[in-house]
């Protein structure tokens, strides 16, 4: 692990750009995702135009300023689409006094450039622009995706190069492109500086994310998941949680035309590769020292998840075979799951309240979104 000298570890910064396949830039891929769980992707524009995630973010400011009876038709639904308002999610529910000091909208996966959602009028007008920009963001994932199966030596014989890809394409998944908006705190409000925060600590659910921040936004940060007690190798135990600032833009990438783009390994990829691959903790903080009432903070998530019916199985890589006792966690030898039971596992925990007098419809619904 990479040591600064102020003693922080440093988020690793690749350029994948024209690297499609390249088995070095796959392994170091592979590495950042095993040691932090996090990448910065720097993005110059060749993966994804600068134009589009500027047009993103304008979009998504367009539509939180839109007024409340335009957001209230698209409220969110069991399907996991639509707008969620300030407060209406805890992501740490157990250290948390109130909800997070966000509300957030999630588009669904697009069919042939439609939402398969209500949308809000400040969304419908740009529908197509959405679109693209999760079709953007698909393909990128699938490129990071394609670079992990390399990095993870996944065996030829077995789809090689293309073994998780081809999880993630030519059916209904759990993709959510997710536009989050961080309001300034109101005057007069009861916030709490030493309680309250933006979005509680959590990992995310899917096999990856990709996270855009703006310039002059920060709040992000990790737990490294070297500083997790049971990773310590002298047994140590740290007795706080050690929170690590992720910058908007790291070093080096000051003069980018973009933030870098973050990804992240979620639950469900850590879950399939015996935890090779690290789910890492994270949240958002208000930004301390700030002017009291801060400034807003919009970021968008874009949440890959393998197509539904996509069998958790074994992956056919020795590096992730020869864990399979070290971790307990995976799927060697036990019961086959889904992509789509193991997202509503985890969408049931968080959303309680969305899912409990659901009992009878749920099946139903179920079998929608899958
Ligand atoms: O806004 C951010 O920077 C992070 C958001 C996040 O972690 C999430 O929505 O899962
Ligand atoms: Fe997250």
């Amino acid at each position: 692990m990479e040591n600064t000298s102020d003693n922080t570890m440093r988020i690793p910064v690749l350029d994948i750009a024209g690297s499609g396949t390249d088995p070095t830039v796959a392994k170091a891929i592979v590495d950042a995702a095993a040691t932090y769980g996090f990448i910065y992707i720097r993005n110059q524009g060749e993966d994804i135009p600068v134009e589009a995630i500027n047009n993103a973010f304008e979009l998504s400011k367009k539509f939180f300023a839109s007024p409340i009876e335009e957001k209230e038709p698209c409220k969110i639904l069991e399907n996991n689409r639509g707008w969620s308002g300030m407060h209406s999610e805890t992501l740490d529910a157990k250290h948390q006094r109130t909800g997070d000091f966000k509300e957030a909208f999630n588009f669904g996966e697009f069919d042939n450039g439609k939402a398969q959602q209500v949308l809000s009028p400040a969304l419908a007008n740009h529908e197509k622009a959405a679109s693209d920009f999760s079709d953007y963001c698909k393909n990128l994932v699938l490129k990071i995706l394609t670079l992990f199966a390399i990095g993870l030596e996944i065996d030829n014989t077995s789809g090689g190069s293309e073994w998780f890809s081809s999880r993630h394409k030519n059916g209904p998944s759990g993709c959510t492109l997710r536009l989050l908006h961080y309001p300034a705190i109101p005057p007069g409000s009861d916030f709490q500086p030493e309680v309250d925060i933006r979005a509680g600590a959590h990992s995310d659910y899917g096999s990856i994310t990709l996270l855009f921040q703006r310039p002059g936004q920060p709040g992000l940060e990790i737990v490294p998941p070297s500083s997790h007690p049971e990773d310590r190798a002298d047994g140590t135990v740290v007795a706080e949680t050690q929170w690590m600032p992720v910058p908007v833009f790291p070093p080096g990438t000051e003069n980018d035309p973009s933030p870098p783009i973050l990804v992240n390994i979620g639950d469900l990829l850590s879950y399939w590769t015996n935890n090779l691959l690290k789910s890492t903790v994270h949240r958002v903080v208000f930004p301390k020292g700030e002017a009291e009432g801060g400034a807003d903070r919009y970021s968008i998530a874009y949440f890959a998840h393998p197509v539904s019916s996509t069998v958790l199985e074994s992956i056919p890589s020795k590096m992730v075979r020869n864990l399979k006792q070290l971790n307990g966690v995976g799927p060697e030898g036990k019961k086959a799951i889904t992509a789509h039971d193991h997202l509503m596992g985890r969408l049931k925990a968080s959303y309680l309240d969305l899912y409990q007098d659901d009992k009878d419809g749920e099946e139903e619904r179920l079998k929608e979104t899958a």
